[in-house]
This record gives structure tokens, C-alpha cells and sequence, in this order.
């Protein structure tokens, strides 16, 4: 039986490591650290992709994108976004909407989040209005609120194409 809707949901995490920027969302932030990742450490397209993949079962991106593979090492996650939306496509599927929010205490994620979502409207084809991105802090609590990684938790409805 085909069915008209699939739904998906992801999550990430990286821990944050010297540096001077985050990636979210396609977006670079200045910050005063960096996050530990064998790609680029994008959390929103992480889970994002993540989402995608649940809602056809086909895995996760570290299936698709092993860690152990040089070719991710410092990856644009664009591109890998990219990658699970030809995925879906070539199966006659699109993301509907999407919906992901972001755990930290800093950097700030507000200012960008216009940017990230036409960054990841921009990548899977569709309108910037079905596409949210929104940030909470964990009020201090676990290792979010102690500044020790960042968090992001994606869900998506997908369409047929
Ligand atoms: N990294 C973050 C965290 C939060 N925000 C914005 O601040 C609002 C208040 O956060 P609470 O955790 O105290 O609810 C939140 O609703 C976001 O709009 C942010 O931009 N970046
Ligand atoms: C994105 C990939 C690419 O190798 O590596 P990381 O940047 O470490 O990110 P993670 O969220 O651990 O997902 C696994 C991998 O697919």
C-alpha cells in the first residue's frame, strides 16, 4: 500500500573544541570555541539529515557518510544535505516541512536562523516558509549548559515529489 506521508525525526551532538566558529545550518558564527567533528560539525544538517533518512528507513549519515571515510574529513554538510535529498527524490520524495531546534547555552542562534533556513530551503528545493529553525538553551543543566557541546533535534514531514 503507498502511502502519501512519511515522517522522520533526528538528533546530534558534538562537543565543542578550540576553535574560533560553529557551522549551524550552513551559517559560520563567530564563537569562541569550535566543535570536535570529522565533517564540518553542522548539527542542524546532521539531524536534519538524519530525519530525512528515518522517515524512508534508509539509515542514518554516518551509514551513508562513514567517519572512517577521508573523503567527509572537513565536509561541507551542504553537501551532504544535498546528498540525502537526491536520496529521497530519486524515491520519489521531498521534505514537506522541517523543523529543528537547536540546544545551547551560546553562541546566540536567533540572529541567524533566517540565514540557515534559506540555506536549507535553498538545498532541498522547497520554500523558505516550510523550513523552521528555532534554539533553546538547557537553563545550564547537562553538559549543553555547561558549555561542553551543542545539541540539535530535527523533525520532518516528507511529500511525495
Ligand atoms: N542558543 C540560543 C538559545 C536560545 N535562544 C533564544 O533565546 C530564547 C530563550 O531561551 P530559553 O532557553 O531561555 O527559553 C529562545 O526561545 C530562543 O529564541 C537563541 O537564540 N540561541
Ligand atoms: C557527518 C559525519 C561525516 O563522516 O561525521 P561528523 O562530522 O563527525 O558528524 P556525526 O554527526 O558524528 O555524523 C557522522 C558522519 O556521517
Amino acid at each position: 500500500m503507498s502511502t502519501d506521508f512519511r515522517i522522520g525525526q533526528g538528533f546530534d551532538v558534538h562537543a565543542f573544541g578550540d576553535g574560533d566558529h560553529v557551522v549551524l545550518g550552513g551559517v559560520r558564527i563567530p564563537h569562541n570555541r569550535g566543535v570536535l567533528a570529522h565533517s564540518d560539525g553542522d548539527v542542524v544538517i546532521h539531524a536534519l539529515c538524519d530525519a530525512m533518512l528515518g522517515a524512508l528507513a534508509l539509515g542514518d549519515i554516518g551509514v551513508h557518510f562513514p567517519p572512517s571515510d577521508p573523503r567527509w574529513k572537513g565536509a561541507d554538510s551542504r553537501m551532504l544535505l544535498r546528498h540525502c535529498d537526491g536520496l529521497l527524490r530519486e524515491r520519489g520524495w521531498r521534505v514537506g516541512n522541517a523543523d529543528v531546534t537547536v540546544v545551547c547555552e551560546r553562541p546566540k542562534v536567533g540572529p541567524h536562523a533566517t540565514a540557515m533556513r534559506a540555506n536549507l530551503a535553498a538545498d532541498l528545493g522547497i520554500d523558505i516558509d516550510t523550513v523552521s529553525v528555532k534554539a533553546t538553551t538547557s537553563e545550564k543543566l547537562g553538559f549543553t549548559g555547561r558549555g561542553e557541546g551543542i545539541a540539535a533535534q530535527a523533525v520532518c514531514l516528507l511529500v511525495r515529489a
